[in-house]
């Protein structure tokens, strides 16, 4: 296939690098510095078996999109409309166009930008970059794909590149579940810089997960969606088995970078006001993350 992976960060990078390394024809469409380092030293993922790199085609310019069956959109969220006005004049009539992002509205919101169907993918992975060029793999790299004509043969492939991938009707249901963590997590291990195991032993914080919990279940049920019974415990047990980890928002906080909290919690606010449910923990979650986000 001929791969264009739109956002070539953490997310597209280590997808990239698989399915260049399994024979994919790969071009990754990202900033100055990333294509440069590329260019020089091939795309680098480091990983528990081992650090490889794999030559691919790396530019700044969305028609790195044109002749590729294949597009991975891996932008933060916030950024969703601008990558999509970006490629939308360089797309194949014939390309699939998968989202893989955190919250559940991306793949709309690019479909809308693109006027074409998007397929949403629930990305259960954890990489970060090293460098530019140079992606690290903490663990995982399954993905839930949304249903459509090509997701079988897509499925196929990169499973055959070593990203184990189902297909499902309902990967917006796996989104939300996702999300649900996200919101239980995110903003109060960004707004105290604290890992999972440490925040759990804080007073009062399992009380407060559960309240964010529920407001997000309510939501997602009025809005349709089905959300496994046992999703609390769930989200409480990541937070054991992902005890030393620091939430994206964290990171991103401490980077002094915008975070995508607009749509995590900030995105159920906005459904349950549309829903008429009441959401004031996570209104809160949002409302602090926002202040910190921007301290002057
Ligand atoms: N990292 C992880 O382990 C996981 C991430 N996710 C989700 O995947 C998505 C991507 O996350 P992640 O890969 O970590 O994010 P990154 O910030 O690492 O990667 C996104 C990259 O896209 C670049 N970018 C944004 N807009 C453009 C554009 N128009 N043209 C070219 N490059 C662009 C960004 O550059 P710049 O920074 O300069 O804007 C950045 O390098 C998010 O929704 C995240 O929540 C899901 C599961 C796990
Ligand atoms: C699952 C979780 C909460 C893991 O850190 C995550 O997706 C994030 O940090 O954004």
């Amino acid at each position: 296939m001929n791969v264009a992976v739109v956002g070539a960060g953490a997310v597209g990078c280590y997808y990239g690098f698989l399915l260049a390394q399994a024979g994919h024809a790969v071009t990754l469409i990202g900033r100055p510095a990333l294509v440069e380092a590329v260019g020089a030293a091939g795309l680098v993922l480091e990983r528990a078996a081992g650090t490889a790199s794999v030559p691919v085609r790396a530019t700044e310019a969305g028609d790195g999109v044109s002749g590729a069956d294949l597009v991975l959109v891996c932008v933060k969220s916030g950024d969703t409309e601008a990558a999509g006005a970006m490629i939308a004049g360089h797309l194949d009539p014939a390309a699939t166009i998968l989202s893989l992002q955190n919250g559940v509205d991306n793949a709309e919101r690019l479909a809308a930008v693109l006027d074409r169907p998007v397929v949403p993918v629930a990305v259960y992975v954890a990489t970060a970059m090293a460098g530019p060029g140079h992606v690290r793999h903490n663990g995982r790299g399954d993905l839930i794909l949304g249903a459509s004509k090509t997701s079988d043969r897509i499925a196929a492939a990169f499973t055959a590149a070593g990203i184990p991938t189902t297909v499902s009707a309902r990967a917006v249901d796996a989104l939300w579940a996702k999300l649900i963590t996200n919101c239980a997590y995110n903003a109060l291990s960004a707004l105290t810089q604290r890992p999972y195991g440490r925040l759990l032993q804080g007073e009062g914080v399992v009380a407060a997960i559960t309240d964010v919990v529920r407001e997000c279940v309510a939501v997602a049920e009025a809005d349709g969606v089905s959300v496994p019974p046992d999703i609390l415990d769930t989200v409480l047990d990541l937070g054991v088995t992902m005890s030393g980890q620091r939430s994206s928002t964290a990171q991103d906080l401490a980077r002094g970078r915008a975070s995508e909290i607009d749509h995590l919690n900030g995105f159920v606010v906005r459904k349950g006001a549309a829903l008429g449910i009441p959401t004031p923990a996570n209104r809160l979650l949002h409302t602090l993350v926002k202040l910190a986000e921007h301290k002057d």
